[in-house]
């Protein structure tokens, strides 16, 4: 269902106007976990969901796209970038800077469309300290540590020495899962996307994200013969 289609919005609400808060939806893993598996997969089932495509200055995996999948910048860009105050947050993952663009989230929030974003610890740290109430986190694990390391070397997109390293980062993001709001285990991905789905549409009830609430209730209660 749409944001402009929920059966609860009154008809007199201003149609030039959001109807609805935007919600940033954050999805934090160990990499190898699946969370580019369950965000395209969500994205695909609801696009009205948009994906904030983070700068980084890792390379390029074959088969990613400049812009699509991530902005590839060299150093000395990102630095840019975080000199004119252009990320919303950053940090280094991997021996890389990553960061997630300030623009396009006020875009999103503005029109109030749900923004998604595939960011690690670090940055959820930042976007909840930035963005509080208007941010909803989630975080998903693995079903095992040996179920991860097949994932990783299943991708086939890393190498021995980046799979190692990426496993030796995994308990330190997990260490990380209690400040998330929710926790998940991807065991089976269609399961696992319809707990992702069950938060989202939960989250974008809740009251402070509906502000017209505060027209219908009184719409409801003055006019009770309408
Ligand atoms: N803080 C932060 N982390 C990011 C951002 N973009 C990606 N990451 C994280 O960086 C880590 C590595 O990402 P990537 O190199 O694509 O590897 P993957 O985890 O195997 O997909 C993952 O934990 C991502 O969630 C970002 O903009 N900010
Ligand atoms: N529930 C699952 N069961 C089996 N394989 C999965 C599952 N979820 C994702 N994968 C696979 O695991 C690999 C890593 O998933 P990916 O989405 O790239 O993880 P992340 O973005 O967290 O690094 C991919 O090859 C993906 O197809």
């Amino acid at each position: 269902m749409g944001v402009d289609e929920s059966p609860c919005r009154p008809q007199s609400l201003d149609m030039e106007n959001p109807s609805r808060r935007g919600l940033l939806i954050v999805l934090s893993s160990p990499s190898g976990a699946g969370k580019t598996t369950i965000s395209r997969k969500l994205m695909e089932a609801d696009p009205t969901i948009t994906m904030s495509i983070s700068a980084t200055t890792r390379a390029p995996r074959p088969g990613e796209e400049d812009g699509k999948d991530y902005h590839f910048v060299t150093d000395e860009a990102f630095q840019h970038l975080v000199d004119e105050g252009e990320l919303a947050e950053w940090a280094y993952v991997f021996d890389h800077r990553y960061g997630s663009p300030k623009e396009p989230i006020k875009e999103a929030l503005k029109a109030g469309r749900d923004i998604l974003f595939d960011i690690d610890w670090q940055g959820t740290q930042q976007l909840r300290s930035a963005f509080g109430n208007d941010l909803v986190s989630i975080f998903i694990l693995p079903p095992s540590m040996k179920e991860l390391e097949r994932r990783l070397h299943d991708r086939k997109t890393d190498s021995e020495d980046v799979i190692a390293g990426r496993m030796r980062r995994a308990a330190g993001e997990i260490g990380h899962w209690g400040e998330y709001d929710y926790v998940l285990v991807n065991e089976q991905v269609e399961d696992c996307l319809s707990e992702v789905q069950a938060i989202v549409t939960a989250e974008r009830m809740r009251r402070n994200r509906r502000p017209y609430l505060t027209d219908f209730t009184r719409q409801l209660v003055e006019r009770p013969n309408n």
